[in-house]
C-alpha cells in the first residue's frame, strides 16, 4: 500500500505534561513507528494537549506554563504540536470530549482544504485530481498515552464507562508500554477493552525509557540536574520562571481530581433526589 492510500490517522495524547520530558515525545515517535510498520496508515499529525488546571492534581503548575514548556521543546518537531483548547476551557473537560474536539476540528480543516483546492484548481488540471483525492480519505484520531494510563480505566468513579467505549469503539487507542504496567492483562481483565482490543495498539518500546515527570519535579526541587531528560529548553524555562518549588508541588494537595469530585457530586445530587422523590 503507498502511503498515499493509506488512512491519514492524527495522534492526540492528554496528560499533566508538568513538565514536557523528553519521554513524552518519544511517545509520538514510537507510535508513528508502529503505524506505519502496519501498512494501513500515514500519521499526519501529533497534537499534545496539557489538562486543564482544574484537573487539580498534586503540584499540578499553570497551564500557561506547561503549554509554553512543550512549545519550546516541540520547536525541533515538525509533526508534532501543542494545543492549548483544553487548557483554555472554563473547567477541566472529559478525555472523550477533547477528542471530539479535535476530531470535529480535523474535519473543518478537510473541508477547508477541500474548497480551497476546489477554487484554485482549474477544472481540467491533473493535479487537481490528484490533490483532491488525497483528501477523499475521512482522517482517523488516535488516543495516544503510556501503559500506566490504560491502567486508570479500572480506577473505580474515574471513567465513565461509555466514554470509554466510545474511546475504543470510535476513536481508538495507541498505548505505549512503561515498566510496571501490563497492557495485555488490563485488556484480558476488562469485558469492555477485550471486545475493542482490534482498536488498541499496544506498542513495546525498544528501549526503555522510565523517566516521569514526578521524579523530574523531585529533582528540580532538590537541585539536581535534569539535563538530557528535558530539553534545554524547557531547563531554562523552569529556572527562569522558578517553576517547581516545594510551595508548587503543594498545590492542590489533599485535592480530589476533578474526576472524582465530578462522580461524588452526581452521587450526592442522586442520592438527594431519590430521598425527595421517596419522601426520605
Ligand atoms: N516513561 C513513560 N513511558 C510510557 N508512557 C509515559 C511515560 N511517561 C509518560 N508517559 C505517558 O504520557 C502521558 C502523559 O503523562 P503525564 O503527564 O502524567 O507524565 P508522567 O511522567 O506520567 O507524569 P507524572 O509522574 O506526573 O504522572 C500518559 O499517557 C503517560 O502514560
Ligand atoms: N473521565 C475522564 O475523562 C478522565 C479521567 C481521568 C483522567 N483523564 C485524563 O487523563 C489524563 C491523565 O493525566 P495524568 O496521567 O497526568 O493524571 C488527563 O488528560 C486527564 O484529563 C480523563
Ligand atoms: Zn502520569
Amino acid at each position: 500500500m503507498s502511503m498515499k492510500s493509506r488512512i491519514p490517522l492524527i495522534l492526540l495524547a492528554c496528560g499533566s505534561f508538568n513538565p514536557i520530558t523528553n519521554m513524552h515525545m518519544r511517545l509520538f515517535e514510537l507510535a508513528r513507528d508502529h503505524l506505519h510498520q502496519t501498512g494501513r496508515y500515514q500519521v499526519i499529525e501529533g497534537i499534545m494537549s496539557p489538562v486543564n488546571d482544574d484537573y487539580r492534581k498534586k503540584g499540578l503548575v499553570p497551564a500557561r506554563h506547561r503549554v509554553a514548556m512543550a512549545k519550546l521543546a516541540l520547536e525541533t518537531s515538525d509533526w508534532i504540536r501543542v494545543d492549548p483548547w483544553e487548557s483554555e476551557q472554563e473547567t477541566w473537560t472529559e478525555t472523550v470530549k477533547v477528542l471530539r474536539h479535535h476530531y470535529n476540528e480535523s474535519l473543518r480543516l478537510l473541508q477547508y482544504k477541500k474548497e480551497f483546492i476546489k477554487n484554485k484548481q482549474p477544472l481540467e488540471g491533473s493535479t487537481e485530481n490528484s490533490l483532491s483525492s488525497h483528501y477523499t480519505v475521512l482522517p482517523e484520531l488516535k488516543l495516544l498515552c503510556g501503559a500506566d494510563f490504560l491502567q486508570t480505566f479500572q480506577t473505580p468513579n474515574l471513567w465513565k464507562k461509555e466514554h470509554v467505549k466510545e474511546i475504543v469503539e470510535k476513536f481508538g487507542l495507541v498505548c505505549i508500554s512503561r515498566a510496571g504496567s501490563d497492557p495485555a492483562q488490563y485488556i484480558s481483565e476488562s469485558e469492555l477493552l477485550t471486545k475493542f482490543q482490534h482498536n488498541i495498539f499496544l506498542v513495546k518500546e525498544w528501549i526503555q525509557n522510565e523517566i516521569s515527570a514526578t521524579q523530574i519535579r523531585y529533582a528540580l526541587c532538590r537541585g539536581l540536574s535534569v539535563k538530557y531528560l528535558v530539553p534545554d529548553s524547557v531547563i531554562s524555562y523552569i529556572a527562569h520562571h522558578n517553576i517547581y518549588t516545594e510551595e508548587s508541588e503543594r498545590k492542590n494537595e489533599g485535592d480530589l481530581l476533578q474526576p472524582l469530585r465530578l462522580h461524588n457530586t452526581t452521587l450526592t445530587f442522586n442520592r438527594r433526589h431519590l430521598q425527595r422523590i421517596s419522601g426520605g
